[in-house]
């Protein structure tokens, strides 16, 4: 698959309006393919939110985005172009968000809502979009898809609304899906269910996924690449099982440590990070993660990393873990290489 196929998201910035004011998501980059899933991981605070916010243009209205987005074959968007971000919003890119009852409206009933969009956008007669959404609710694990279209908002469950939800996103066989903990509410069993469901589906339509999510062990089991944030940056970024297998960044690392992951078989119980996300306003100088960084050296207090590029694996870190001698500075890439702390 050519790289114009991919959608892509680069200089990402999100600022609250007004002077002076520090970003709370600097310079992200994201590259997904067709049928891939990009997970987003970090702590409360890292700026997944409002990153996948600024790219679908859903940004709250006290804060402004810079940036660009572009669509297989399009002409890159600017993400402060609130107008054609939105028109791309329900065809090209579609999202479930934290709640998935919150994206339902209570009195009308699911099926309803499945199929109105697309038929509202003109994407398909309302007879096609029935047929399709009972394929698709099929596909989401429900055996009786008909009858599921009857039903109202509050008589599903939290399980049933998460595929209702996002079997709605993939009604307009959109380029992308971005997904903001997903599947956060269900049972853990449920949940690998869903996200199985998902990713199949997704990879037959040639859909890319972006997914926030907390919990590393299914990031590793669904994802195909990852990017790590930290306090509005990208610290690190890698195809998933390398970024997992050997972490590059002290974040990453104390991330995997305090996840709930098989290889830490050595483990007796969950670590924790000491510390917290810094705020955008409270951020140290040098690395903003050196308090809490049990590598730290001197030069990690005074001076703000740069990502080290290697390949199609970044990381913002002084001292990085990279495999191999020819790790490059990002500063040094020549022209064309991998964007620095980007996917
Ligand atoms: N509307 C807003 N105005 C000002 N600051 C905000 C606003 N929304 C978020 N922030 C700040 O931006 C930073 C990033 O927030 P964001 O919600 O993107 O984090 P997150 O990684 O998604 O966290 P979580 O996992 O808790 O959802 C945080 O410091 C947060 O306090």
């Amino acid at each position: 698959m050519p790289e114009s196929d991919n959608f892509h998201v680069s200089g990402l910035t999100v600022r609250a309006a007004g002077p002076d004011r520090p970003a709370l998501v600097s310079g992200v980059e994201l590259t997904v393919a067709p049928g891939q899933l990009l997970g987003i991981v970090g702590e409360t605070g890292a700026g997944k939110t409002l990153t996948i916010r600024a790219m679908l243009g859903l940004l709250p209205a006290n804060l402004r985005g810079q940036g660009r987005v572009r669509f297989r074959g399009r002409e890159p968007i600017d993400v402060a172009d609130l107008p054609r971000l939105r028109a791309a919003l329900g065809r090209r890119i579609t999202c479930a968000l934290q709640n998935p009852m919150t994206m339902l409206d209570p009195r009308q009933r699911v099926g309803r809502q499945i199929v109105e969009g697309v038929v509202h956008t003109r994407l398909l007669t309302r007879r096609e979009a029935r047929e399709r959404a009972h394929r698709l609710l099929a596909r989401m694990g429900f055996r009786d898809p008909e009858r599921v279209t009857q039903l109202y908002p509050h008589q599903l469950s939290g399980g049933m609304a998460q595929r209702v939800v996002l079997a709605g996103c993939l009604m307009p066989e959109p380029e992308v899906v971005v997904l903001d903990e997903p599947t956060s509410a269900l049972d853990a069993q449920v949940r690998v269910e869903v996200l199985e469901l998902l990713r199949e589906a997704a990879t037959d339509s040639n859909t890319a996924i972006v997914m926030i999510g907390h919990d590393l062990t299914l990031m590793r089991q669904f994802s195909d690449r990852i990017v790590v944030m930290y306090s509005g940056e990208i610290v690190e970024r890698g195809a998933t099982p390398d970024v997992i297998r050997a972490p590059a960044h002290p974040y990453t690392e104390a991330l995997i440590a305090c996840s709930a992951m098989d290889d830490s078989q050595h483990r007796q119980r969950l670590a924790t990070i000491p510390g917290t996300v810094p705020a955008p306003s409270e951020r140290p100088s040098g690395c903003w993660f050196h308090p809490r960084c049990r590598h730290a050296v001197p030069r990690c207090a005074g001076e703000h990393p740069s990502p080290t590029v290697l390949g199609d694996r970044a990381v913002a870190c002084h001292l990085p873990r990279l495999p191999g001698p020819a790790t490059v500075s990002a500063a040094d890439a020549s022209k064309g290489a991998h964007h620095a702390g980007g996917d």
